[in-house]
């Protein structure tokens, strides 16, 4: 794999949970080049000392953010205009902002930067280059420069419209979080049956690691679930009783319901 070829810095601003996500992603798969990389971050931060042991820059001075062809906003919701404002002066009227926050419209980012404007819902599973991303943008050029800085590290998913961004948000941004909730209700449930809580926690992530090794085929999950429900067996009558109890998909759905109604609420 190549790195992207010196056509223009990319920015990243904050360097949080999921800024550091994607900026170990972009170093791992090679997207773009330590010298091509501009952080910006109020506070030091392990994966930006890292990347700026390799050659980016860590915030330099504003007139280095002229040369940026695209800007990566990776702040709280609340924070993006405080973040934004004095970066502004110093951009090319051709950078792209890449928004990779929940809630918050394009249109509105449009409207204070002037700039083209893409949303990105990607997971923190980018940095290891195994992330899934929700991509939307009214504008293709936009849609296609936050294409390449994330196809390299999730399988990116088009949206048709940028109100389904909220449902992306909890089915891929949030959804990990979900996952590992129930994860850990599984242990739980595994210590009850008589596991130490250490070989019910071991057994319980080497199954969502199996689990991931089986999503990651591109088998359809029907046939996922098939190949380990024996019939008559054990998964069978354990699939059943969750089948039963109702409880899965009501958990599922007030998940994403509460999630999509939190975006909705950040977007105002
Ligand atoms: N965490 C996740 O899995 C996902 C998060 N998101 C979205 O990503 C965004 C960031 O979330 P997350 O990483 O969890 O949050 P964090 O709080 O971990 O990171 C936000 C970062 O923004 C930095 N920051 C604050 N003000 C500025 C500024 N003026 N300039 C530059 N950086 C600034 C903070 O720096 P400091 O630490 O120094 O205060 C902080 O490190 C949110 O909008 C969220 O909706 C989307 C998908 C998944
Ligand atoms: O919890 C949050 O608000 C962010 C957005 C998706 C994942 N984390």
């Amino acid at each position: 794999m190549s790195q992207s070829s010196g056509n223009g810095a990319v920015v990243l601003v904050g360097c949080g949970r999921l800024g550091s996500a994607i900026l170990e992603g972009w170093l791992a798969t090679e997207t773009v080049a330590p010298a091509e990389l501009i952080i910006v971050t109020p506070s030091q931060k392990p994966a930006a000392e890292a990347a700026r042991a390799l050659g980016a820059r860590v915030n330099p001075h504003g007139a280095a953010l002229a040369e940026a062809r695209a800007v990566v906003l990776a702040v709280k919701p609340a924070n993006w205009r405080e973040a934004l404002r004095p970066l502004l002066p110093h951009l090319a009227q051709s950078a792209v902002l890449i928004s990779v926050m929940a809630g918050v419209r394009a249109g509105e980012i449009a409207e204070a930067s002037t700039r083209s404007v893409a949303r990105v819902m990607p997971t923190t599973g980018v940095a290891q280059g195994r992330g899934v991303a929700a991509l939307w943008s009214a504008d293709v050029e936009a849609r296609e420069t936050a294409r390449a800085l994330f196809a390299r590290m999730a399988d990116v998913v088009d949206l048709e419209r940028e109100a389904q961004m909220d449902a992306a948000t909890a089915v891929a941004g949030s959804a990990p979080a979900f996952i590992h909730a129930f994860v850990q209700a599984l242990a739980r449930a595994g210590e009850t049956q008589g596991l130490s809580s250490e070989a019910a926690e071991r057994l319980a992530r080497g199954a969502l690691r199996s689990a991931g090794a089986g999503a990651e085929t591109g088998e359809p999950l029907e046939a996922l679930i098939a190949r380990i429900a024996s019939p008559g067996g054990t998964t069978q009558a354990g699939l059943e009783a969750m089948a039963a109890a109702g409880d899965l998909d009501r958990a599922a759905e007030a998940a994403v319901e509460a999630a999509v109604r939190r975006a909705q609420a950040i977007s105002g």
